[in-house]
């Protein structure tokens, strides 16, 4: 799953084509992009041409051209001011939106295939590849591209121009051109190489800066900010040597350019200078129409020499859209409506992850519509594996996992829509993430427009009363990233009340009350246990204390045979 491995891409095609699908909703607009560019780069020619060609005339003849050349300049000047102005404002539309579509489709891929956290899989490199990459590939799509469609246009009308002036003339340009690329196109490889290096020293510097920060008190605690600093010293020395090497090939590349650039020119102005029939009153602007053309021409190709990296980004990005669901919904996704509490029913469902290791061995299971079941057993067993399988962030390997309605047929989870079963099924987990904001956006994660009311009477069912000293801003008191102002107490209720907000039929709690005292504990199980009936309870619990109060209590290890020859434990 690591976004550094990139065989699950499709290779046969371009990763920067691959990502063009994406952003197909801006396709006029970029292909009026192309067309404003086109059109300014063409009046910056005919206004070279033009003013030279005055000029020219004035010096040389001692003579004024003619009001029509005055008219066409200062049109060509207004034209161009405007077709600037909006080339900007556009390009910069368009560049906003090209870094959202990528975006949204990336963290909509991420969200899919994320929560198996992989081992390889870091959240500084997918941060650096959401955040870099996406910015490399705006510029590209937004500029670059359009850039480029502009310089082939361009580049043969030019050459048409330059052909019927004389064909010497547009020789030396297609000649000049083709020189250029030849002596490019042995270092592509490097420059290759060198972009690829500086975009991994960013994701490297990315994933340490997060580890950095979320080992914080770590750090403190073992007084390693001498060590610290000198890893990020070390990482930013890298990323800046990477950079000055890239750096300096591109100067070296950019003199290559000017220096064929002036080859051209020469062969242009001899070519021009030799045309039997030419008014050299027109060779200086020949020459200013060439210069002028040429410009976005090398732009171009300099763009061609930076390719690679931009390839690479695309490859990361490609492959964190392309994510493939760990809980995928199978079609047809099957109407489910049912009303009151639902059961579950587990048939030989199995999971590994992607590395192979068994998490949890084929088990079954009936959890009976508003009863509450204790699952216990010894750590390492695959509880939490089991909790994710029936909330579907992932679909088990083998067997299958139903819904079980008071009437009517059963549903397999992974047939249900996504946005009803979200509504069905919630878990809540010992380490539950609180997002940086206030109570309430984070209660509201939940139930978007849940109004402050609702919060407050979901916290105080789940034991949380908001008393002005503590919460001094009611349901606005920001909790912090991570919810870093929290104790862990407040932390489970908080986490379950939001989980109580969304109203499920099954509730799946994972260790929630691991790490609060008895008290405490007491207070989150009477507001699981006024659940009863309305909603099925899944407890996944070490402690039998835990347990207690569930209608139902199995061990893990007992439900990987079928149910007939599972061992009986008496009910509560
Ligand atoms: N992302 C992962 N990749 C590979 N193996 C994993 C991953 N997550 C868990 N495992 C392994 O899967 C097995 C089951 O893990 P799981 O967390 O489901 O057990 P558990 O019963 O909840 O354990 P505990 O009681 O200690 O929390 C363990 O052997 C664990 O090492």
């Amino acid at each position: 799953m690591s976004l550094q491995n990139t065989d699950k891409v499709t290779r046969r095609e371009d990763p920067l084509w691959g990502l063009l699908p994406y952003l197909s909703a801006h396709r006029m607009a970029l292909a009026w992009t192309v067309l404003v560019g086109l059109a300014n780069n063409l009046a910056l020619v005919f206004l070279a041409v033009t003013g030279s060609y005055t000029v020219t005339l004035a010096l040389v003849e001692d003579e004024l051209a003619d009001p029509g050349w005055w008219i066409a300049g200062g049109a060509a000047v207004l034209l161009r001011a405007i077709l600037t102005w909006h080339e900007m404002d556009i390009s910069h539309s368009i560049a906003y939106r090209v870094l959202a579509a990528l975006r949204m489709a990336l963290f909509d891929g991420f969200s899919r295939g994320v929560p198996s956290r992989a081992p390889g899989q870091h959240t500084g490199r997918l941060a650096a590849t959401a955040m870099g990459d996406t910015e490399k590939l705006e510029f590209f799509y937004a500029h670059t591209l359009t850039q480029l469609a502009g310089s082939a246009v361009l580049l043969l009308g030019g050459t048409v121009a330059l052909f019927r002036i004389g064909g010497s003339l547009a020789a030396g340009l297609v000649l000049g051109l083709a020189a250029l690329v030849l002596l490019t196109l042995p270092w592509l490889r490097t420059n290759a190489r060198l972009g690829e290096e500086v975009q991994r020293a960013k994701a490297d510097q990315s994933a340490l800066a997060v580890d950095l920060l979320s080992g914080s008190r770590e750090i403190l605690g073992f007084g390693l900010q001498e060590h610290v600093q000198q890893q990020l010293a070390a990482a930013t020395h890298t990323v800046a040597r990477a950079e000055r090497r890239l750096k300096s090939r591109e100067a070296a590349s950019a003199s290559m350019r000017e220096l064929c650039s002036l080859g051209i020119l020469v062969a242009v102005f001899l070519a021009a200078w030799n045309r039997p029939g030419l008014d050299p009153l027109w060779i200086p602007a020949v020459v200013a129409g060439t210069l002028t053309l040429l410009s976005p021409l090398m732009e171009a190709v300099a763009v061609f020499t930076q390719l690679q990296p931009h390839r690479a980004s695309a490859a990361r990005v490609l492959e964190g859209i392309s994510m493939p669901a760990e809980g995928p919904v199978l079609t047809p996704v099957l109407p489910f409506a049912a009303v009151g509490p639902l059961g579950i029913e587990i048939q030989g469902a199995g999971f590994s992850y992607g590395d192979g290791t068994t998490a949890l061995e084929p088990c079954w299971l009936s959890v009976g519509p508003g009863e509450h079941l204790g699952i216990s057993g010894r750590s390492g067993a695959g509880k939490t594996t089991l909790a994710r399988l029936l909330v579907r962030l992932w679909s088990p390997d083998t067997g299958s996992i139903k819904l079980v309605p008071s009437a009517g047929e059963s549903v397999d989870v992974s047939s249900v829509d996504p946005r009803v079963f979200r509504g069905l099924v919630t878990l809540v987990e010992q380490d539950a993430t609180i997002f940086h904001g206030s109570l309430l956006e984070n209660m509201q994660l939940a139930v978007p427009g849940a109004s402050a009311t609702q919060v407050q009477g979901v916290l105080g069912r789940a034991g949380l009363v908001l008393d002005a000293g503590r919460w001094p801003d009611g349901v606005h008191t920001m909790i912090g990233e991570s919810g870093t102002s929290v104790s862990g107490g407040e932390r489970a209720r908080i986490a379950l009340a939001r989980a109580l907000l969304v109203q499920p039929r099954i509730l799946v709690l994972d260790e929630t009350t691991a790490s609060l005292d008895a008290a405490t504990e007491a207070v989150l199980l009477d507001a699981v246990a006024a659940l009863s009936g309305d909603t099925t309870v899944i407890t996944i619990s070490h402690r039998d204390s835990t347990l207690a109060r569930c209608d139902r209590m199995v061990d893990l290890a007992d439900l990987h045979s079928s149910p007939l020859s599972q061992p009986h434990r008496p009910s509560r």
